[in-house]
């Protein structure tokens, strides 16, 4: 019998920015500055079962990494509820989670704890990760020294040595050079293939989501547009990007 992973219901999630602000205005009205909302996810729910490899497509800016976010916990809702059923998360994900001016390796274990795991098992696999990082001698400097690609490598190898139940990955398939490419693929291939894994992949690239996708929601200005078969949601979502 299937097992859910991933319980998401009326989910909303908001951006606050502030309105152009002026000095002389707000002194003479004594108003307070109008805080503008942008509403990024809209009403979201659907279910993930336990070992799905869910795609997730949509034009840019429909809400798939603010989505991600909140479903890692980066950020919070403004309504609505998530359950992960107990299982552990990690987001894979450009620009989230490091500490610049923290080593490589101080890094390892700094996202490793994060991640729920106690430090002797981070010290247990960290030779592993830093051998398939390739990063050498770099991961005893800070990480603001690295290129993107280096950034990119790190990132991928702390998240896919330390297996989480749960792997959400955002437009990272792509990252590092040819060799580390092909090598970051075939990884997470593997992890995929593990049937108690559950995997949310944001990615631009349907050629990619058709291989390695079970099911795909498409997001459509941060509403569900559609959620189902793979190979149905993406020819239906091919078809409106042409
Ligand atoms: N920090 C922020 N403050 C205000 N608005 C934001 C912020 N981050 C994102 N947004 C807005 O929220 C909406 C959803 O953004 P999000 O990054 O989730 O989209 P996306 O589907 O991942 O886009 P892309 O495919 O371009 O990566 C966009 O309209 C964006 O402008």
């Amino acid at each position: 019998m299937s097992e859910c992973a991933i319980e998401v219901k009326n989910l909303c999630v908001n951006y606050r920015g502030l309105q152009k602000y002026s000095i002389r205005r707000n002194f003479f009205t004594f108003k307070r500055k109008k805080v503008e909302m942008f509403e990024a996810v809209k009403n979201v729910s659907f279910t993930v079962e336990k070992g799905e490899i869910l795609g997730i497509v949509g034009r840019n800016g429909s809400g798939k990494s603010t989505l991600l976010k909140t479903l890692a916990g980066i950020f919070s809702p403004d309504s609505g509820t998530i359950d992960t059923k107990g299982n552990s998360v990690s987001l894979l994900s450009i620009g989230v989670g490091f500490q610049r001016e923290m080593t490589g390796r101080e890094n390892i274990m700094l996202s490793g704890m994060l991640l729920g795991f106690d430090e002797a098992f981070i010290r247990q696999k960290e030779a592993e990760i830093i051998e398939f990082s390739e990063l050498g001698k770099f991961i005893d400097m800070p990480v603001k020294s690295y290129s993107s690609g280096m950034y990119s490598k790190l990132a991928f190898s702390i998240t896919a040595i330390l297996e989480t139940d749960i792997m959400m990955i955002d437009e990272v398939l792509s990252v590092g050079d040819a060799k580390f490419k092909k090598k970051s693929y075939a990884k997470m291939k593997s992890l995929i293939n593990d049937q108690n894994r559950t995997v949310l992949i944001v990615s631009h690239s349907s050629d990619t989501l058709r291989k390695l996708c079970t099911s795909i929601l498409w997001l459509h200005d941060g509403e569900v547009r559609k959620i189902g078969k793979a190979s149905e949601v993406l020819a239906e979502y091919e078809e409106f990007m042409k």
